[in-house]
């Protein structure tokens, strides 16, 4: 476990001890694990405890089952129409029940979050009053949607309270829920810069926490501004206690910050590119010059079926205006992102999950974490900046190994470089979209 000095800043001088000392940890763990990191599907893994039998990656579980959780949750499970784990899950779930640090890296939409979730509801000793969980997201829609797959899963845990918390909200509801023992959660959700500010103000002890979870860490480790909050909030919890972190993007440079917080690890990661690309996305990009942009998105939503559509803006303007010219054209869209209130955000995340809008149009808010089964077709109308963010949009569609398509407009130079990374990155050809389109039935589930 790092130590409180270790994570007072990241100055480049920091970083470096941190390389050199995580340059061993991994020989280390691999020492104990009697060899190199084991390779899992697309999956590299290391690290770790072993389990009774002294393997430590070797658990093979095929059913829920036979990860002995309580049967409160698997009756959940069963309910939710789970039926086999993922390979994370297979992976992770049983490192997590032995209580073991998770930094875990898998494609996106492969359930990281069961992950976390099962192992934390199982792990709960519910006492009433007593904070043990603290899971931290990077944005508000995904904190609220977490907080309900933690609903979902305790359904027959009844004692077992959830809250979320985020900003742009009335601090004092917060607080007021907090005061009260009996009101107050045994897990709590939340974007650090609330988290921190209940913390900051004694409204909210961390003292008995068992499990520090994030959730698109690289995300929140990223951002200065972010990783202060996470820092000031995990000095706030034990130093005994587990910590277990998430994304479908973990660069080389992030692992070892993503360590610091943590005590030998069991380590996930995705190391070829190759091996991060969705098998039931089809994806393509367009070229063609800004002022072509909205004919040629209103030609595809008109020409193209689908269930449900995200489509991706670089800013809170272009999605107001993007979103106003499609409603004046009768699409039924809806636009999410950071300009819109708080409430009216979250009213319009449901809209959208419960299907009552077939179109999105999003900033990066809804760039990743966002699980919406339907989305079957993502549409970058601007290209994001860089490789890692297109992975996490594109991921939005194709959720659990379904299919889907995406469709890029490259509308610029910098777009055609980031094009070009892409293709890099993930070894992948990314083909130009068919001048006759593409047959429905390869990308509808
Ligand atoms: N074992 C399972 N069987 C069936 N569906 C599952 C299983 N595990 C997860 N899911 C479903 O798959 C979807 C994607 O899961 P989740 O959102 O946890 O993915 P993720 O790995 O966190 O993706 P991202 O990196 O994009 O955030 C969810 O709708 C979830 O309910």
């Amino acid at each position: 476990m790092a130590t409180e000095e270790d994570l007072i800043d990241y100055s480049d001088e920091e970083l470096q001890t941190t390389e050199a000392a995580n340059a061993a940890a991994p020989a280390a763990a691999d020492a104990a694990n009697g060899g190199a990191a084991t390779k899992k599907g697309d999956l590299t893994v290391s690290g770790g405890r072993p389990d009774k039998k002294g393997s430590y990656v070797g658990i093979h579980s095929t059913g829920f089952r036979d990860f002995l959780l309580k049967t409160e949750l698997l009756r959940a499970i069963t309910d939710c129409g789970f039926e086999h784990p993922s390979e994370v899950q297979q992976i992770c779930i049983p490192q997590g029940l032995l209580h073991s640090d998770l930094l875990c890296q898998a494609k996106s939409g492969l359930g990281k979050t069961a992950v976390f979730v099962l192992t934390t509801l199982h792990s709960l000793d519910p006492v009433e009053g007593e904070v043990q969980a603290l899971v931290m997201c990077h944005t508000r829609e995904l904190a609220y949607q977490i907080k309900n797959e933690y609903a979902r899963f305790s359904k027959y845990l009844p004692q077992v309270k959830t809250a979320v918390f985020y900003g742009g909200t009335p601090m004092q509801k917060d607080i007021d829920l907090l005061s009260n023992k009996e009101t107050r959660p045994n897990i709590v959700v939340g974007t650090p810069g609330r988290l921190n500010a209940l913390v900051r103000e004694k409204k909210l002890s961390l003292r008995n926490v068992k499990a520090f979870v994030l959730d698109e860490c690289d995300k929140m480790l990223d951002q200065i501004d972010m990783r202060r909050d996470v820092q000031e909030i995990f000095r706030n919890t034990p130093s005994e206690k587990q910590v277990m972190m998430f994304s479908a993007t973990l660069s080389q440079e992030v692992r070892p910050i993503c360590k610091k917080f943590m005590r030998n690890p069991l380590e996930v990661y995705v190391d070829e590119g190759t091996k991060l690309t969705l098998h039931g996305l089809q994806q393509y990009y367009i070229k063609l010059s800004e002022q072509e942009k909205n004919r040629k998105l209103s030609d595809l939503l008109d020409n193209l079926e689908f269930n449900q559509v995200i489509i991706f803006v670089k800013s809170t303007t272009r999605a107001n205006e993007l979103d106003k010219l499609l409603r004046e054209c009768n699409f039924p869209s809806i636009a999410v992102h950071s300009g819109v209130s708080q409430e009216e955000r979250i009213k319009r995340y449901k809209e959208f999950k419960e299907f009552n809008k077939r179109i999105c149009v999003a900033t990066d808010v809804f760039g990743r974490g966002i699980d919406v089964e339907r989305i079957n077709l993502a549409i970058n109308y601007d290209l994001p900046g860089d490789a890692d963010s297109y992975l996490h949009r594109v991921g939005r569609a194709g959720r659990f190994g379904t299919k889907g398509l995406s469709i890029s407009f490259v509308s610029n130079e910098d777009d055609e470089n980031v094009l070009k990374e892409i293709e890099k990155r993930f070894e992948v050809a990314l083909p130009e979209y068919p001048a006759e389109g593409v047959d429905a039935s390869t990308y509808m589930a």
